[in-house]
């Protein structure tokens, strides 16, 4: 792929004598919408923390725009434009919402105010009426989306959303996934990993399968989906 936003080649991740990823290439191009999908334990995680520098791989290179990835510190990643959330939402507990956001977007460094550009990504996942607020007093989905907001703060060119939707009823998981489709539309490339079958083959307009820290398809959804040996990994048969 020429001119990929992202490119992961050989990404390779080693856990004591355990290997969770074995030499992963991935491509994407700016603005898409990836999904990344695999049974529990497969490496999505790992591989999404080797690209976000959340962990450093043992093997293979990462590049966003162009630019070398390989051996900086997350905070450096997310300056060249990378954000993601995590499985767990983690605020800082004894700043409200409003200087949660506040923080990234001081690190963003971008011109004007700090607080109004804060208000700005808050209002983008329907939580300026939460901004005084502290994280305890936030509902599950609240979370989630201040999350999305401390990510959008960085105004990034790639989002890895990682499990943004686990434990949400329908109705919540249509919300951010709305706010996913907006933040797309604004020209932010997405990966999300997800096991809500149903959102990420709404969202996804191409599927990526891991098995045990292997990729063993990469293509459109509903094709991926049909293969067998997607299937069996799903069934428990590989
Ligand atoms: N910090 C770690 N130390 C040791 N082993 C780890 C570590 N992180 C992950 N692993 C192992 O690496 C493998 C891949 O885990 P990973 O969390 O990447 O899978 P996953 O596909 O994201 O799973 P899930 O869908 O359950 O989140 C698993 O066998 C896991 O136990």
């Amino acid at each position: 792929m020429s001119g990929a936003l992202l490119r992961a080649e050989g990404v390779g991740k080693r856990f004591g004598g355990f290997t969770a990823l074995h030499a992963v290439d991935l491509e994407l191009r700016a603005g898409e919408r990836l999904g990344l999908i695999g049974p529990n334990g497969s490496g999505k995680s790992t591989f999404v923390n080797c690209i976000s520098g959340d962990f450093a791989a043992h093997d293979g290179r990462v590049s966003l725009d162009g630019q070398a990835l390989d051996g900086l510190k997350p905070h450096r990643r997310a300056r060249l434009g990378l954000a993601r959330t995590f499985q767990l939402p983690q605020p800082f507990g004894s700043l409200s919402v409003l200087e949660n956001v506040r923080v990234p977007v001081l690190f963003a460094g971008q011109a004007g105010s700090a607080t109004a550009r804060a208000m700005q990504c808050l209002e983008q996942v329907e939580m300026a009426g939460k901004a005084e607020c502290l994280p305890r007093e936030l509902t599950q989905v609240e979370l989630r989306r201040l999350e999305l907001a401390r990510a959008i703060a960085l105004d990034p060119q790639l989002l890895i959303a990682d499990e943004a939707m686990a434990g949400l009823s329908n109705t919540e998981v249509d919300q951010i996934l709305a706010l996913l489709f907006r933040l797309n539309a604004a020209g932010t490339a997405i990966i999300m990993i997800e096991h809500i079958m149903r959102a990420v083959t709404a969202f996804a307009e191409r599927l990526v399968v891991f098995v045990a820290g292997r990729k063993i398809a990469d293509g459109v959804p509903r094709e991926v989906l049909a293969l067998r040996e997607v299937e069996d990994a799903y069934l428990g048969r590989q």
